[in-house]
């Protein structure tokens, strides 16, 4: 779906942003660029909706060379979300989220309506936020509001740059397990910028780590903790990996002991990750807590720190 082919980057002042940059985003997959401050991961977001041209090589979209594409109307195919949002401040929730819709002519009700679908969509009842202006939202909010607003074209790709990290960790893993629940309905085909190990594990299908302007290391994501391409990616990785494994490894009715009749207090959802999990144990007197079945609500199993223990054994052996 998006392709580069050796595509360098030389800015006027004789910065090489990137060098000779190949890989490619399949249909509906959503790839992560990690790496550290000025490797050029928003140079290689920005050339795929022509804000930034390449100096050499080319990009292909769908089969096409944007390079002959009209900048205006690819950007129309392209979602754009980043940090800082970017809202309307003078105008509301729903008028943010309904301006591109309306910028390519849907009728404004149609481009209201689907404005509160998308709201919804992204944990906002329109019926609360939608009149609000952008200040009266807290920084999640606003973060959810730029995801919404970007989905409102219903674009096939969308690039992200750093779309969650205005935010506090705690609500940055909530937001990016909802949109990660959103991105299994909506499949699209997605580029993300980050420069968090982490979040790159937990969203991408596929991780592109960044050395500086060349891509070091391009695998799924438990194949680069688990057999890093280059001593710069196993630095980059760390030492932490175990740690890192407790983010990306989630629950599976495998690693539950049986119920046995009485629910423990505190609970989590089968599919939570281990982390998750393991914070929800560690506030537990019992060493127990219960899991339940997202589907059903009915309590599946009760997980125990023998539970987690196997849960990452699992994970270790299928990275090896
Ligand atoms: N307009 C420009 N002119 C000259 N150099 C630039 C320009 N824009 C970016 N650069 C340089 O190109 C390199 C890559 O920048 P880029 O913004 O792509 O990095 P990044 O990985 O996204 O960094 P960050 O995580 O800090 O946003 C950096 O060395 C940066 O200083």
């Amino acid at each position: 779906m998006i392709r580069f082919e050796h595509v360098t980057k030389r800015y006027p002042d004789g910065t090489t942003a990137v060098e000779d940059l190949s890989f490619e985003v399949a249909e509906g997959e959503l790839v992560t660029l990690v790496g550290p401050s000025g490797c050029g991961k928003t140079t290689t977001m920005k050339m795929v909706n022509r804000l930034i041209d390449p100096t050499s090589g080319r990009i292909l979209l769908g089969g096409e060379d944007i390079a002959a594409a009209d900048p205006v109307e690819l950007r129309r195919r392209i979602g754009y979300v980043i940090q800082q949002v970017g809202l309307f401040p003078h105008k509301t929730v729903l008028e943010n989220t309904a301006t591109v819709p309306q910028l390519i002519g849907t009728p404004r009700a149609a481009a209201r309506a689907r404005a509160a679908e998308l709201l919804e969509l992204v944990g906002l009842d329109p019926s609360v936020y939608g009149s609000r202006y952008p200040e009266q939202l807290s920084g999640g909010q606003r973060q959810r509001v730029g995801v919404a607003r970007a989905l409102a074209a219903d674009p096939p790709v969308l690039l992200m740059d750093e779309p969650f990290g205005a935010v506090d960790p705690v609500v940055r893993e909530r937001l990016q397990n909802e949109f990660l629940t959103l991105q299994q309905t909506v499949r699209k085909t997605i580029l993300l910028v980050t420069h968090d190990l982490e979040e790159a594990i937990r969203l991408g299908d596929r991780i592109a780590v960044y050395g500086t302007g060349t891509i070091e290391q391009f695998d799924r994501p438990a194949a680069v903790l688990g057999a890093p391409a280059t001593p710069y990616v196993a630095s980059f990785v760390g030492a932490d990996r175990g740690l890192k494994r407790l983010a990306v490894t989630t629950l599976g009715a495998d690693d539950l002991a049986p119920a046995e009749g009485t629910a423990p207090g505190a609970s989590v959802e089968l599919g939570a990750t281990l982390r998750e999990a393991l914070a929800a144990l560690l506030q537990e007197d019992s060493g127990r807590i219960g899991v339940t079945d997202p589907d059903t609500g009915e309590l599946a199993g009760v997980l125990t720190p023998e539970g987690v223990h196997r849960a990452l054994r699992r994970a270790e052996l299928q990275e090896a």
